[in-house]
């Protein structure tokens, strides 16, 4: 592939909330500049069939179809993943403009990955729907795009759409962002109307980078992947310099050295180059052997020719965890092959990084060998957590998720991810001073009708500094305006049920972000819970006090109703502290399943026995009370919590 000097060179990104259709409009710009074909093959729907969980949620990491086939054609070809990048040709004014669009996950849960791929560009198109106007994502990824100073190109898609008011958005966007509305784009993904003026728009306002060549090479790595034949490969944009094989470079974070063993471009797919000169993003190979070597927001330089290095970045950290069992012990080792293999799918699906999930082995008394998962947030659980079910069939327990706390003891802090280690504060001996727990920024966009019930959800889940404006006037008479909501919420209270109930009390018209607000003290306590006196480690949750007493009732009802009878009676309790807080019993019930069954009726009785014997071998034995895995299902299911 030719060189393209810095000057024809526009490194963009589209930020969109959810479903606004960043895929479509990435499909048709490869197709408008022809790096791919325009019509798609049916290889498609075998593709989409294989990334299920992320297509029911709508979410992509990047041009839907295109890169999804792209990624599974790659892994299968060349075992490499490494296209979260895709350059495309284009004539304008005369010349050719190498266009890398560089793909973002666009979720709120991934806002470190956000700023990560954005650190490569120089412009985005902020891409919103004509028919929805602005969502709560659009606000937070344009507001990273702004901070980053990046050139930002408004565009209003599916104007084809009949309930589409293009008119009626551009003043949203002007009112939300101080956008001007001339210089909004009015198109439409799905037909094409209007995609030759965004590739036009790429080339005429965004800048191209800057750099120089000949000054000493500086290279910004913000991703990396693992190859099994090349070891890592990074993808780097270049911001001063020229980097080509054979050259010898450094890591300004780990001082390691390596030799250059192939650089390239993704066009669409790996294209090896002679070099990658300033402003080109593109991958390099290099023996580095191990991806712990690989540290994302990392400057190279050439060997024995020191720069400052960029500004780094913070790795995102895990902020929802979850414990995960197999229900027959013998699967432990199983289970935790499949966790790799779903993090591995999941971090291609959602663009991102190996480390997008923590692993640790976990043993719990009641449910044996597991693993403790942290997650960036609820939505990257709940599709690792359907993927681990849905593709490889696991037979497994997860607990309830719970996030990480912070215990200020007299003389340190210690962070907790597990219930079962928070202390007692009720016991005076325990020295803790302080426990604190994450909140977040919340921010929640609805039509105005919806605005009270909106409230009350907020209330209900513990909002502070509730505040609220107006984003437009709802100008036309079928459509009333929408109000922007914020507050502060604890985090523990939305990676539960709190964007269901989000969508089902707004009739699915609001919209939800929320970034990370700190640690506030709280007053928390463990809640523990006895089956016949012995304590089930894996049920014990983290309460607000002021909701124990509730949460409590309605636990021991729900363990009531789930466990099944045994051949004594069982006291459920629910503990805070020493304090047993809610009680129910469960009456004992007969033994033998074949005792009402008289001589003659062998076969039933077998038949009966069998039946006992293998919802036995469902049972997990907690102290001398058998509980079906069912029954766990039912308790830890966080949707019916
Ligand atoms: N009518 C119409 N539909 C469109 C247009 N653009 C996208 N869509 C549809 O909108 C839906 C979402 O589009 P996607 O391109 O998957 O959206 P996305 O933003 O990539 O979604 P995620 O990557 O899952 O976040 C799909 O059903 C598209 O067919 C458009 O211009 N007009």
């Amino acid at each position: 592939m030719e060189e393209f000097p810095c000057e024809v060179i526009r490194n963009f990104s589209i930020i969109a909330h959810i479903d606004h259709g960043k895929s479509t409009l990435a499909d048709r710009l490869l197709e408008l500049t022809g790096t791919i074909e325009t019509k798609s093959t049916g290889l498609n729907q075998q593709v989409l069939d294989k990334l299920k969980v992320e297509r029911e949620r709508g979410i992509t990491g990047g041009p839907s179809i295109v890169m999804d086939l792209l990624r599974f054609a790659a892994q299968s070809v060349f075992q490499n993943d490494l296209l979260t990048k895709l350059s495309m040709i284009h004539m304008a004014h005369g010349k050719q403009h190498l266009l890398n669009l560089i793909d973002t996950p666009g979720h709120v849960d991934f806002a470190w990955e956000v700023s990560r791929s954005l650190a490569a560009c120089q412009g985005a198109l902020l891409l919103v729907d004509a028919s929805q106007g602005v969502q709560a994502q659009s606000i937070s990824v344009f507001h990273i795009a702004k901070e980053r100073g990046l050139k930002i190109i408004p565009v209003l898609t599916k104007i084809d759409l009949p309930a589409s008011q293009p008119e009626r958005m551009a003043a949203q966007l002007q009112s939300t962002f101080g956008i001007d509305p001339s210089e909004i784009l009015h198109i439409s993904a799905k037909t094409g109307q209007g995609v030759e003026a965004v590739l036009r728009a790429i080339v005429d306002r965004i800048p191209p980078p800057s750099g120089n060549i000949n000054s000493p090479l500086k290279a910004f790595m913000f991703d990396s992947l693992y190859d099994r034949y090349r070891g890592v490969i990074s993808l780097v944009s270049i911001q001063d310099g020229i980097i080509q094989k054979g050259d010898k470079i450094a890591s300004c974070h780990t001082r390691k050295k390596y030799e250059i063993t192939e650089v390239g471009v993704m066009h669409p797919e790996e294209v090896p180059t002679s070099s990658l000169q300033p402003g080109q993003v593109g991958y390099i190979a290099c023996n580095m052997k191990e991806s712990s070597e690989a540290h994302i927001g990392d400057t190279f330089h050439r060997v024995g020719a020191l720069v400052d290095p960029m500004p780094g970045f913070q790795p995102s950290k895990a902020m929802v965890y979850a414990g995960v069992f197999p229900v027959d012990s013998n699967d432990f080792i199983k289970l935790e092959e499949s966790i790799k293999r779903a993090r591995f799918h999941i971090r291609f699906s959602l663009t991102l990084t190996d480390r997008s999930v923590t692993i640790q082995r976990e043993s719990s008394t009641a449910l044996g060998q597991g693993c403790r998962l942290g997650f960036l947030g609820t939505l990257h659980m709940d599709v690792f957590r359907q993927r681990l079910e849905d593709e490889y069939d696991a037979n497994i327990i997860i607990t309830a998720p719970t996030v990480p706390y912070k215990i200020i003891y007299k003389d340190k802090t210690v962070m907790i991810s597990n219930p079962t280690e928070f202390p007692d504060t009720s016991d005076t001996s325990c020295r803790v001073k302080q426990v604190q727990e994450p909140v977040v920024n919340a921010s929640i966009i609805v039509p105005e009708e919806y605005m009270g019930e909106m409230m009350n959800l907020c209330f209900a889940h513990r909002a502070e500094n509730l505040d609220h404006r107006y984003l437009d006037s709802g100008s036309t008479s079928e459509a009333s305006a929408r109000a922007i909501l914020t507050c502060t919420l604890p985090l523990s209270e939305i990676v539960t049920d709190f964007f269901d109930q989000l969508k089902s009390r707004s009739s699915g018209y609001a919209s939800f972000d929320y970034e990370d607000g700190g640690y506030k003290a709280s007053d928390l306590a463990k809640m523990v819970f006895l089956l016949n006196g012995k304590p089930v480690d894996a049920l014990a949750l983290i309460v607000h006090r002021s909701a124990q007493h509730e949460v409590g009732k309605k636990w021991v009802k729900k363990l009531h109703k789930v466990i099944p009878r045994q051949l004594f009676e069982v006291p459920i309790q629910a503990a805070v502290g020493k304090k047993i807080i809610a009680r129910e019993t469960l009456s004992a019930m007969r033994a033998d399943v074949t005792a009402g069954l008289y001589g003659g009726h062998y076969e039933r009785k077998m038949k009966h026995l069998e039946n006992q014997k293998e919802s036995k071998r469902k049972m997990k034995r907690i102290g001398s009370v058998d509980l079906p895995q069912d029954a766990f299902f039912d308790i830890l299911s966080t949707k019916s919590n």
